[in-house]
Formats: C-alpha cells, sequence, structure tokens
C-alpha cells in the first residue's frame, strides 16, 4: 500500500497505474518491478493449495508465454467502478487481484441468467476470474462509502449483517495480455475496465 501510494499515486488526480512486461524470452523487457513479481510468487504459493491445479497453472506458469499487465487502482471511499468485463480484445482468461486498505463489495451480474450478487472482497483478500466469471458476469464496484455485509456469523442467525466503512482502497490486478495486445496505444487504453 505505502509502495503504491509513494511509487505511483503521487498527486491526487492520479487513481490508476498500468505496468506491462512482456514474456520473459522477449528482447528489451524490464519486466514488472520487483515487488509486483515478489507478490505474484507470493500469490502463486498461497493459491497452490486452493486452486484446482489448471487454474493455478493458468495464472501461474513455470514459464510465461504471454505477456501480463499490473493494472493498480486506488479507490478513495465512496468511488467505485463501473460493472464491465475485461477488454474481450485485449485480455486472456485467468485475472488475479489483491485488495489493499480497504475491504469493498464487487457486484457481480449476468445478464443471461439476470441475476446478480455482491461479493465482500476483505482487505488482503484475493480475487480470481476465470471461465464464466471472466467472460460472463459483469463485475463492478458501486460508488458507496459503506457497504452491508453478512458475516459468517450473521449469515446462519437473524442478527443480519454489519455495516463496513471503506477507507481508500488499493487493488493490484495481473491479466494476460491477448498476442498484439502488449502494444499500447489509443483512446481505448483509458476505459473503466483498464
Ligand atoms: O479494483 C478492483 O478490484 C477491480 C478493478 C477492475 O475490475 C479493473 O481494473 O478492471
Ligand atoms: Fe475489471
Amino acid at each position: 500500500m505505502n509502495y503504491c501510494l509513494e511509487t505511483f499515486f503521487t498527486s491526487a488526480n492520479i487513481n490508476q497505474i498500468m505496468l506491462f512486461c512482456r514474456a520473459p524470452s522477449a528482447e528489451s523487457s524490464t519486466g514488472l518491478p520487483p515487488l509486483l513479481t515478489s507478490l505474484l510468487d507470493a500469490l502463486s504459493r498461497l493459491l497452490k493449495p486452493t486452486l484446482p491445479p489448471e487454474i493455478h497453472s493458468l495464472l501461474f506458469p513455470a514459464v510465461p508465454t504471454r505477456a501480463r499487465q499490473a493494472i493498480i487502482n486506488r479507490y478513495d471511499p465512496g468511488e467505485g467502478i463501473t460493472p464491465h468485463v475485461d477488454l474481450l480484445g485485449r485480455f486472456g482468461d485467468g485475472i488475479v487481484g489483491v485488495s489493499f486498505g480497504s475491504g469493498c463489495v464487487m457486484q457481480f451480474a449476468s445478464g443471461l441468467k439476470d441475476q446478480a450478487y455482491g461479493v465482500y472482497l476483505p482487505e488482503r483478500s484475493i480475487i480470481v476470474m476465470s471461465g464464466d466469471a471472466r467472460y460472463k458476469w459483469s463485475h463492478g464496484i458501486e460508488e458507496k462509502t459503506m457497504d452491508y455485509v453478512q458475516t459468517p456469523d450473521t449469515l446462519s442467525g437473524d442478527a443480519g449483517g454489519r455495516w463496513m466503512k471503506r477507507t481508500m482502497r488499493i487493488s493490484i490486478t495481473f491479466r494476460w495480455l491477448l498476442p498484439g495486445a502488449e502494444v499500447v496505444g489509443g483512446a481505448e487504453d483509458r476505459d473503466p475496465s483498464g
């Protein structure tokens, strides 16, 4: 969190940073900053026991052959992101992200099924999107300063949920760039889905 604030979010009007890294074999690739590389290593380690092996190797291949993007978003309380599916023409399957500083509810909606769910992403939690979650469901964050959350202790009883106040949240999300998509430029590069 402090690294991001000191390195990237040095002024109030910067709230999104994108970093790109080519596949290791590519010439002139400097790679991601060491802190993000260590974060990826930690995610790989932490998720190994829980993710299905094919999803784990999709996210953390032994030898990456594709270019990767890290997108870092900063949200002050009350800010959010419009529901979207990450750009189909730019990003591949397998998205992994971490919340820092604050939790928030992420809304998932499926137009096809006419269904919507809010999922609380606690601070320091990891989210993985793949398959239908990546392609068929939109995700977004409502512009709120608090989220009403049912916690495990309230789910079963009738005590209801709890209001969780948002503080500044920084998310770091890693996505694969589709072949050719590592060539950056043009108006579409700044959009709600990054
Ligand atoms: O802040 C987040 O966790 C989500 C960011 C996101 O969906 C995006 O940048 O495409
Ligand atoms: Fe997204």
